[in-house]
């Protein structure tokens, strides 16, 4: 078998040469074959198949010549060589035609029937007394074909085929008639006219009205020789009058439904066993087409055809499509599956990944078979597939026969060794025109009428030959398996007679007792079988083997086994077959199988579901955005914040070093104070404050420095600072006198080195503290320096990632925060040294302010020796006085002079800090004030500042004093 339909690999014109094995028949039975028929034994079914005592049948007729046998009307001396001749075509004739309601009473019309033309009946009579006088008259072939009836064949030609027989064949006969005349009342013409002869063939032909929804059609196949027309033959073979008649031993005539001779190709066959069957089946009965035979008699060849000759499966296929094109007020859905039994096991084809022959396929679930009140007997589990086009449909059957078992066999090379059920589910439901339910056009989902489904099936069965005698184990045991379902087959519809002849009585009660369970093949068909579906039997035979004499011997009497099981199918098998009903919604009739429903319902569900969610994404969408615009402006106002954190940061340090430097120049100032208001009057707090005491000696030293290392690096200013301090020691070692900021001798430094004691040791003391103050001032500088280091790198880093990598990128960011930082630096160094400058005029201002109040004391001790400070020096002596109470007045006078000095340094103080503020070092703002850069641009300020010189480019007083060496430095 091929892997496609049609079968490339199988020849269309090989049929084997040689004689055919028989149909397998019951190791039971008896080699005698007088067998009696089912209705007088019922309970031998295998008996059934076994030809009646040649003691019951006339002797047959000795082979006639081609003029004795029955013509066509019209053609006389057909050529069996030239067949073609008058062939009429009745494709959808074949059928019976439903009874017209003429008080059959419950008898149902037969889905098969078709228009049978009145013109064709009229052949009967002539055809019955050329019946009559073929047929002995005996129950016999030749008998049931005498029930007039059965002549229903209006073949004008052809089909005239008369095959020799080896005369040591055994001859075989029916036990009772195989009429087929039940077909013919099935046509409603026949019912307007009266009934021909009613002999005892046509009781049974008249019980058998509901027949019309079973044909049984026996088809031969040519053999390689060709000699089909033997005129001399023991077989003769009719397709005009449906009839094969063998002359030989228990000979006798057959009639079937339809005989298709050798020359009538698939198409033909086709339609006249399936066409109208399908077209049934679309409208909603259950239909069954199953070919039977033995084996290389042309089975699979009828069911799939070949490329040229497409089989019944496929023309089929064809027309189920058409059927749905040409039926616009309903839909359907059509599944299909493909299952094979081999070896009494159920395989599903349509899930086997490969078919490599025998043996070759993938382990899969066992199958099993299950009986459902809706369903009937059905596989599961079992792969369905939806199929949408014939290509479709034919392409899934072509992927099932890959994987069916095929073997070599003596008579075919590639022989089925399985039967295989094809199912096509035909689902379906009426829908509105469009446009019917008014509105505009009727929109798809809205032109569905609410009516149900209506579920059918076609089961399209290719069984297994059987094979005699196998050579190899497996064959046999395959043989065995083939031929005991085959047997049981015929067990079953041989004791459905008896069921029938029950009328009811009991019938149902006994059906149950038919052995359908004895084989899976009787099982599955069971509802075919018991009359739930229409039922087309196509018999495969082939006539006039060669060989030896008992191969064409046994060959004889298989294939008149198989035309026995064919007329006890046309005999017994009953179809009540109706319409199916239709299933409103997924739980009438089939349930959960009616896929169309549940599609539809699915489709309305999962159009909701879209629905739903294109509402939710919309509305998720607009949420999103929302909360984008939220989290945007979120950013927006965070930036916002941490640039004014920034700023308020920046203004903070700004404030905090400010405020320091202030609190530093006030500690300096009261230090000042402390000088000038000592308590005991002596200098000694000198000596406790040395070092805000001798800050303001650096601090005219850094004036000079400021001057001298102006605009130079941090680091060189370190430098300058130390060299300042050594100045200072210089001056000291000097020993040369100070100057004061106007030139003038610092009196009061020599004297306050004296007042030392050791005037080296006070230097060293001032020297130290001077050191000190400038390490206090370096960490100070490098303190600051840090935070703004880091509040700069924070400031710009956030810069860079907030705004700098949307436009120039976080390097960018960073050279810019770095070149930023460095300026700042810049400022910030150049800030300092603005405040030394600050610093050094300040204590210039002390300076002149100690003096004056030197002076003023030096007058006084003049006058009153026992000053305070002399006597803290250890100087004795009396104190002077300027009235009568000199110290008291010298006391106003200090703190007159001190008060006077103080408020001038205050006043400086201010000036100096408000001169910052002018020059642009610092800028007062609402929430403070904020040191700028000195080459800050401050755009907005009432003043601008260009033209003010900065402080520490003002030379100052001590800056000149610097220059001048000072007197007793050491
Ligand atoms: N009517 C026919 N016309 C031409 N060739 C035929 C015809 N019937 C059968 N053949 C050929 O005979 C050979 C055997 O036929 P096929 O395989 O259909 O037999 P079968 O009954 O299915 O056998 P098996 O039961 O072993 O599978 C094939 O090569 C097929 O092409």
């Amino acid at each position: 078998m091929t892997t496609t339909l049609p079968r490339p690999s199988r020849p269309s014109n090989g049929p084997p040469n040689i004689a055919l094995p028989a149909l397998p028949v019951s190791k039971t039975r008896k080699s005698t074959g007088n067998i009696p028929s089912p209705r007088s034994a019922p309970n031998t079914p295998q008996s059934g198949l076994r030809a009646p005592s040649t003691t019951h049948l006339p002797p047959p007729p000795s082979p006639s010549p081609m003029s004795a046998l029955p013509q066509p009307r019209g053609v006389s001396n057909a050529n069996p060589a030239t067949p073609k001749t008058i062939r009429k075509t009745v494709s959808i004739n074949s059928f019976p035609q439903p009874p017209r309601g003429d008080g059959r009473g419950s008898v149902p019309p037969s889905p098969l029937a078709s228009e049978r033309p009145r013109t064709a009946r009229k052949s009967k009579s002539s055809k019955e007394s050329m019946h009559s006088n073929f047929n002995p008259g005996t129950p016999s072939f030749l008998n049931g074909s005498g029930e007039g009836k059965s002549i229903t064949s209006i073949r004008m030609s052809d089909g005239l085929v008369s095959v020799g027989s080896d005369p040591q064949s055994r001859s075989s006969s029916a036990q009772e008639s195989y009429s087929t005349s039940a077909t013919t009342y099935d046509d409603p013409a026949d019912n307007a006219t009266p009934k021909p002869d009613t002999s005892v063939g046509d009781k049974r032909a008249s019980k058998s009205d509901v027949k019309g929804n079973i044909l049984v059609s026996v088809r031969v196949r040519p053999t390689a020789n060709g000699d089909n027309g033997n005129p001399e033959g023991e077989w003769m073979v009719d397709g005009r009058r449906s009839l094969i008649s063998y002359k030989g031993k228990e000979g006798g005539n057959h009639f079937y439904d339809n005989v298709f001779t050798t020359h009538d190709n698939n198409s033909r066959v086709y339609d006249h066993i399936a066409k109208r069957l399908v077209r049934r089946v679309m409208e909603g009965y259950h239909g069954t087409v199953f070919a039977y035979g033995m084996t290389g008699t042309g089975k699979t060849f009828s069911m799939q055809g070949t490329a040229s000759s497409p089989g019944v499966i496929p023309l089929a296929i064809t027309d189920i499509f058409s059927y749905i094109r040409e039926t616009p007020s309903r839909e359907f859905l059509l599944r299909v599956s493909y299952l094979e039994i081999y070896n009494e096991r159920i395989h599903d084809l349509l899930s086997m990944p490969t078919a490599n022959g025998i043996g070759g396929v993938a382990q899969q679930e066992e199958i099993k078979l299950r009986e459902d009140s809706k369903r009937g007997v059905y596989a599961t589990p079992l792969k369905e597939e939806i199929v949408q086009s014939p290509t479709q449909l034919l392409r899934v059957i072509a992927r099932g026969d890959q994987a069916r078992r095929t073997a070599s066999t003596q008579f075919n090379a590639r022989s089925s060794r399985s039967h295989a059920v094809v199912q096509i589910v035909v689902e379906s439901r009426e829908r509105m025109p469009p446009g019917a339910l008014g509105g505009e056009g009727g929109s798809k989902r809205s032109g569905l009428l609410p009516g149900g489904v209506r579920v059918s099936t076609l089961s399209l069965i290719d069984l297994a030959g059987s094979e005699k005698a196998a050579e190899s184990k497996e064959r046999r045991q395959e043989g065995a398996h083939i031929n005991k379902s085959l047997l049981t087959l015929g067990t079953v519809i041989s004791k459905l007679s008896e069921w029938k002849d029950k009328e009811g009585k009991g019938a149902e009660k006994d059906s149950k007792h038919l052995p359908y369970r004895d084989s899976k093949l009787t099982r599955l068909l069971q509802g075919a079988l018991s009359g739930n579906s229409l039922v087309s039997i196509l018999c495969t035979i082939q006539v006039g083997a060669q060989g030896t004499a008992a191969t064409v011997n046994s060959h004889t009497t298989e294939t008149l086994n198989t035309l026995k099981f064919a007329s006890r199918a046309k005999n017994n098998l009953v179809s009540h077959a109706k319409k199916a009903e239709e299933s409103l919604g997924a739980g009438g009739e089939g349930g959960a199988r009616v896929l169309l429903e549940r599609y539809r319902l699915e489709i309305v569900e999962l159009r909701k579901q879209l629905e739903a969610q294109a509402k939710k994404k919309k509305n998720e969408a607009e949420e999103e955005e929302d909360k984008e615009d939220k989290e945007d402006e979120k950013a927006r106002e965070y930036q916002a914040v941490e640039r004014h954190e920034e700023q308020l940061l920046e203004m903070q340090l700004a404030r905090t070093a400010l405020k320091e430097r202030i609190d530093h120049l006030n500690r300096l100032i009261l230090s000042s104070k402390s000088i000038g208001v000592n308590s005991n009057g002596s200098l000694s707090s000198l000596g406790q404050h040395a070092r805000f005491s001798q800050v303001s000696l650096p601090g005219s030293i850094r004036s000079s420095v400021a001057t001298s290392v102006s605009g130079k690096p941090f680091l060189e200013r370190t430098a300058s600072m130390t060299s300042a301090s050594s100045t200072i020691g210089r001056r000291s070692s000097n020993g040369g006198p100070q100057v004061s900021g106007d030139g003038e001798p610092l009196e009061n430094d020599e004297d306050s080195v004296g007042e030392w004691g050791d005037g080296v040791a006070s230097l060293n003391a001032q020297n130290r503290a001077l050191q000190a103050d400038l390490a206090d001032k370096n960490r100070y500088i490098a303190t600051l320096e840090k935070r703004l280091l880091q509040a700069r790198r924070a400031s710009s880093s956030r810069t860079s990632v907030g705004i700098g990598a949307s436009n120039k990128g976080i390097m960018v960011g960073e050279d810019h925060s770095v070149s930023a930082a460095l300026k700042e630096k810049d400022a910030e160094i150049a800030d300092l040294r603005a405040r030394l400058d600050d610093k050094d005029r300040m204590l210039a201002a002390l300076r002149s302010a100690a003096r004056s109040r030197d002076t003023a004391e030096s007058r006084t001790e003049i006058r009153s020796p026992t000053s305070p400070r002399s006597q803290s020096h250890g100087e004795s002596g009396p104190e002077f006085g300027i009235s009568g109470s000199p110290a008291k007045d010298v006391r106003q006078q200090r703190t007159s002079a001190e008060g006077a000095s103080v408020d001038d340094m205050d006043r400086m103080l201010e000036e100096m800090i408000q001169d910052r503020v002018d020059t642009g070092y610092i800028v007062r703002g609402n929430r403070g004030s904020m040191r700028l850069p000195p080459g800050h641009k401050t755009d907005g300020l009432a003043e601008p500042v260009h033209d003010i010189e900065p402080l520490r480019h003002t030379p100052t007083p001590m800056s000149d004093r610097e220059k001048t060496p000072v007197p007793g430095g050491v």
